[in-house]
């Protein structure tokens, strides 16, 4: 049995296995002992001669190569795989252990497509880290179990019994909850910046990203002028606000991520949440430092900042439902206790469709993130509510849908009141 397998079996029988079908999780266990347990949702609508099967990436010591080759798997899943197999992203995870979570893909074939599906597979197994687990009708007919794939025969393994696979309750919070801090959202520089270098071998341009990087990040001299950031979701005004603000009080407008940035950023939006967010974690210090700069001279406002690295990162881990995200009060929104905390962070909301309206009128690109936000309504709640919840500082809502002049004098209020400009 390869050694990957042995580090994972130990509490194999603690652990609990999430399939994402259509965006929501189902979750199941498995078992030496069979007690009557209902088979899991996601094979009750497998016909009898389907077969499963579960691909788990190993972490190895390398998290860069990781998540390179979780990204990589799934493009060669897609492409070797026969078209009628369906692909749905699958983890494995200690309920409530930090860390604990093993992201693979789940695999559906039937009898004409298991035989190239288990070629494919135990070619995988021979050569990347990976445990492969197949799941079929046990003899009864009425249970479903799981055989985990030897390295070496690179087949079902036959000195492990089968184990049932059982429903399991949903945990308290989404798996990927358990991941974020230091995977999807960096809470130093050093952390963002460790991942940074780490990519200098494999992706040439986060050396240049690296040069320009502050060279120290303790907190400058507070700044003598007010520093506002305008937070929100795409559409919502915030060019506009920020321009207007920008005129009004004679101040600087600083966007985040920096403009010395911009060459690259398309290039790290193609790489995995690990390096991409490490991107924009580091954005944020660099436009700190102009802050500390800027703020000696004039109020400076900051267009998008940690909020948005944050919230995206957040609402993009999880899947399903609000309820789904790390619960409020968690950790995982605190401010990062090296980075430069405002004096006010204004969050625009405005109503979906009138969001929707002014994309259209403005007719410009946007990101696969931003098309998102327009397809999956869950996400969009998702990111407002993970906004809200990002404390130290908190945001203050201002709705963002009267006229852009009546938007302005409402955040000149707050910054007046807030700010004593
Ligand atoms: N208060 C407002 N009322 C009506 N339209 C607005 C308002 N603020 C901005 N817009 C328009 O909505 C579109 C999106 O605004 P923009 O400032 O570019 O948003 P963001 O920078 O948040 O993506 C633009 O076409 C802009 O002219
Ligand atoms: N400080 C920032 C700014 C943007 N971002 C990311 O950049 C995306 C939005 O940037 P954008 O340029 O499309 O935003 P708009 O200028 O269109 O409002 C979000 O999806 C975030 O993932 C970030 O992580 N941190």
């Amino acid at each position: 049995m390869s050694k990957h397998a042995m580090s994972l079996l130990p509490r194999w029988c603690s652990r609990i296995f999430s399939v994402e079908l259509n965006g929501a999780p189902f979750y199941f266990a498995v078992k030496e002992k069979h007690l009557g347990e209902d088979v899991p949702r996601v094979f009750r609508e497998v016909q009898n001669r389907d077969k499963c099967y579960s691909v788990l990436v190993y972490c190895s010591r390398d998290r860069i190569k990781t998540a390179k080759f979780y990204g990589e798997l799934k493009d060669k899943l897609l492409r070797d795989l026969p078209p009628e197999c369906r692909l749905s992203p699958m983890s494995s995870f200690l309920p409530n252990v930090r860390d604990s979570l093993v992201k693979g893909y789940f695999l559906k074939g039937n009898s004409d497509t298991s035989s190239p599906i288990e070629r494919l597979l135990s070619d995988l197994i021979q050569h990347d880290p990976v445990l492969v687990c197949s799941y079929s009708p046990a003899e009864d007919g009425q249970q479903w179990t799981q055989h985990m794939w030897s390295e070496t025969a690179s087949q079902v393994m036959d000195v492990a019994k089968g184990y049932y696979v059982v429903p399991s309750e949903a945990p308290e919070y989404h798996p990927s909850a358990l991941n974020i801090i230091n995977s999807d959202v960096f809470y130093s520089f050093d952390e963002a910046y460790d991942v940074m270098k780490k990519c200098g071998d494999i992706i040439p341009e986060a050396k240049a990203v690296l040069e320009l990087l502050p060279s120290r990040v303790e907190a400058r001299n507070k700044p003598d002028f007010p520093v506002i950031v305008i937070e929100g979701l795409d559409a919502t005004g915030k060019t506009t606000l920020t321009e207007s603000l920008k005129d009004t009080l004679g101040a600087t407008l600083l966007p985040s991520p920096p403009e010395c940035l911009s060459p690259w950023r398309a290039r790290f939006d193609q790489e995995p949440p690990l390096i991409r967010r490490a991107f924009y974690a580091l954005g944020n210090y660099i436009t700190a430092d102009q802050i500390g700069r800027e703020g000696m001279k004039t109020p400076v406002i900051v267009d998008r900042f940690w909020h948005s690295t944050a919230a995206y990162a957040i609402a993009t881990a999880v899947s399903g439902p609000v309820c789904n995200l790390p619960g409020e009060g968690s950790e995982v929104y605190c401010w990062p206790s090296d980075l430069f905390q405002p004096s006010l962070v204004v969050l625009l909301t405005l109503d979906p469709e009138e969001r929707k309206r002014r994309l259209r009128n403005r007719g410009q690109g946007k990101t696969d993130e931003e098309e998102e936000l327009d397809h999956n309504q869950l996400f969009r709640l998702r990111v407002e509510e993970a906004y809200r919840r990002i404390s130290g500082p908190a945001c203050v809502t201002v709705d963002a849908s009267p006229s852009a002049d009546r938007v302005l004098q409402q955040v000149l209020l707050l910054i007046r009141g807030k700010c004593h400009l």
